[in-house]
């Protein structure tokens, strides 16, 4: 089993909890209502922005092979304008949630080592792939389809496949690991899920 199986089996109850929390099921069945949207978005429009900046502070403790493999950066405008949201979404600010999640981001990236950098980040990208995947064509003519289309595109997927091939070259023997690393991998994955988690039950609460 490869590192980023291994993480991902860990993490495998708070991915379910992901997938049953109300606003992703809205996305997959359609069923949003325009409040929880424009939260959402504007949450969003915020975290893409912020999180653009660790990754390009995450990119630089990657080997040059590893920078030069990277797929193209993703601009995730067109997932966002598919949740149309009202104008009403510039008038909300970041909640603390969210800035507590880049905040934990960032700290992770600038005290760890590259792996650890890209554990901060890997619940991020991988989430949203497999949720796509998990919902796309559940449901016929869905509002919100482009959403699940763009994270399954082959675009989004090449992104996500790169941060799993990167983790696992990091880490080619996990089972061998000192087990103070293993933990301090291991919670700050964990924790990124966790606000994953909190970000989507936010949004369900509008
Ligand atoms: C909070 C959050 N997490 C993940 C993604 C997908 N890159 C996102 N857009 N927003």
């Amino acid at each position: 089993m490869k590192f980023h199986n291994y993480l991902l089996k860990q993490a495998e109850p708070i991915l379910n909890d992901i997938y049953q929390s109300s606003f992703v099921k809205g996305i997959g069945f359609n069923n949003l209502s325009q409040q929880q949207r424009d939260y959402y978005v504007a949450q969003d429009s915020y975290y893409t922005d912020e999180f653009s900046h660790l990754f390009d502070l995450t990119i630089t403790k990657l080997t040059t092979e590893q920078q030069s493999t990277q797929p193209q950066t993703l601009d995730e405008t067109v997932a966002h304008d598919a949740l149309l949201a009202s104008p009403n979404m510039l008038n909300i600010p970041p909640d603390d949630h969210n800035l507590a999640y880049l905040d934990h981001m960032k700290t992770e990236i600038m005290s760890g080592d590259a792996t650890n950098a890209m554990l901060a980040l890997l619940p991020c990208t991988e989430s949203y792939h497999l949720i796509g995947k998990r919902y796309l064509n559940t449901t016929a003519h869905n509002t919100y389809s482009p959403w699940l289309e763009y994270y399954t595109s082959s675009a989004y997927q090449d992104f996500t496949q790169w941060s799993w091939q990167v983790i696992d070259a990091q880490i080619p023997d996990w089972q061998k690991l000192p087990v103070n690393d293993q933990k301090r991998y291991l919670n700050t994955y964990l924790t990124s899920y966790q606000f994953e988690l909190s970000f989507w039950e936010h949004a369900a609460q509008q």
